[in-house]
């Protein structure tokens, strides 16, 4: 579904020209389309509409309030992995028995968190964790409901970065120690084993990887029935991927059709963990052309965002499609689009064919709904960029620009020093 399409040579989010955003919100922006978001979500989670299940939009892919509200109001719950996450979508109102938590690191402050709000589950990533959570449990008065992230050591044949589900990923507990920590966590006070969980890493664009897993944890899931433990939920995690270039990653309804077939006769709900399928392809970045500049070696194109706005080209060499705006017919040449942070690394796209660009004008960064600004930063003191969301022919600001003064605003100089 293609809500960022181009009529008479302007590049249109819905029925909103995309200048026009630019001129009142000022640029770099990340737009948004709300029927894109709605109808990706709606594709998902009908996708499994035979089984019973519960989509958990994972939060850090964009995490902006009005996106979560949106997904709450399909029906949606959320993965979250920090306190912040939680307050955001207690924000937004996502109730908490559609919330799961996972995460190597959960901190004191985080559990108490999350155990006062009573959240659906917590997925334990370490036998330390468990303990942890246990004690603050018993010492709360609390119950807290648990499952064990399993890493289930299959390739996903994604990103070095982004596995997840490998032996030498920090993430899950080995197989091979599943048992025994279930066995551990069914003694302990406060903690009720409710559910196995995986997620093996993100931007996959093949069936098989997820097949994979699901075959072993199902072996663990039987296992467990032996020692009495019953496997109320079982969390497949997220990383299905999504077009950025050519990749074919599967149709939300293809991995649907694989998994179900893989779930015959197991009586449990299903959680999913999606974040980039959902909103990758829903959102772009704005970008002013600054200058553009001939070197002996290179012919640059200046643009006012930079990696702090999206870091995936600097982090992972990642492609972004850029296109102009104004779709007219002009030569093209090859430039590296770059942002005015004071880095080499500092690239939005390297060995570009692009269109011959002016200054002033604007160009979209597609494909930047997912990890764009929830990864973005204040380095150079630059203010985040302005968050739009386009719904039909109006556009709302969901997210302000920051200002200089915000940048500043929680900084102290000491008295010795005034
Ligand atoms: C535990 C967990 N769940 C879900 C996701 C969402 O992944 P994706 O955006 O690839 O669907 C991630 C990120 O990889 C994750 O770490
Ligand atoms: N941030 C990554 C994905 C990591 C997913 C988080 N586990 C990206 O932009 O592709």
């Amino acid at each position: 579904m293609h809500h960022f399409q181009y009529r008479n040579g302007r590049l249109y989010c819905e029925d909103v020209p995309v200048e026009h955003i630019a001129q009142e919100a000022g640029t770099p922006c990340y737009i948004y389309s709300h029927a894109t978001l709605h109808h990706h979500f709606t594709v998902f989670d009908g996708a499994f509409s035979q089984l019973p299940h519960l989509t958990c939009y994972s939060v850090k892919a964009n995490s902006n309030l009005a996106i979560l509200k949106l997904f709450g109001s399909l029906g949606g719950g959320v993965d979250i992995v920090s306190g912040g996450e939680l307050f955001r979508a207690r924000q937004a109102g996502i109730p908490p028995d559609r919330i799961v938590y996972s995460g190597v690191g959960k901190t004191r402050e985080e559990i108490d968190y999350a155990l006062s709000e009573d959240i659906l589950m917590f997925n334990i990533e370490s036998s330390q964790e468990l303990e942890a959570i246990s004690q603050r449990a018993v010492a709360l008065g609390r119950r807290a409901r648990i499952a064990l992230r399993v890493n289930p050591d299959v390739d996903p044949k994604t990103h070095p970065y982004i596995t997840t589900g490998m032996e030498k990923n920090k993430f899950g507990v080995a197989m091979d120690e599943a048992l025994e920590s279930y066995r551990r966590a069914a003694e302990l006070p406060s903690v009720d084993v409710v559910g196995v969980d995986c997620h093996i890493g993100s931007q996959l664009t093949e069936v098989q990887p997820f097949v994979d897993a699901l075959r072993r944890l199902r072996a663990l899931i039987d296992r467990l029935a032996e020692l009495g433990l019953e496997t109320r939920y079982l969390d497949l995690g997220g990383g299905l991927g999504i077009t950025y270039d050519r990749e074919q990653p599967p149709h939300p309804t293809e991995y649907a059709r694989a998994i179900v077939r893989e779930l015959q006769g197991l009586n449990c709900t299903v959680i999913f963990e999606p974040g980039r399928v959902i909103v990758g392809n829903a959102g772009i970045l704005l970008t002013r052309v600054l200058y553009t500049k001939k070197t002996p070696k290179k012919q640059f194109v200046i643009v006012d965002a930079g990696m702090n706005d999206l870091i995936r080209p600097s982090l992972y060499g990642s492609y972004h499609h850029i296109q102009p705006v104004v779709s007219e017919d002009r030569p093209t040449e090859t430039v590296d689009v770059v942002g005015p942070i004071c880095e080499s690394g500092d690239f939005l796209a390297r060995e570009r064919a692009l269109p011959q660009v002016q200054p002033g004008e604007y160009l979209a960064v597609m494909s930047a709904g997912a990890y764009g600004f929830t990864m973005a930063s204040n380095y150079n003191s630059r203010p985040k960029a302005a968050e739009v969301l386009v719904h039909g022919d109006t556009f709302h600001v969901i997210r302000l620009r920051e200002t200089w003064e915000d940048l500043v605003r929680a900084e102290r100089i000491p008295e010795f020093l005034q």
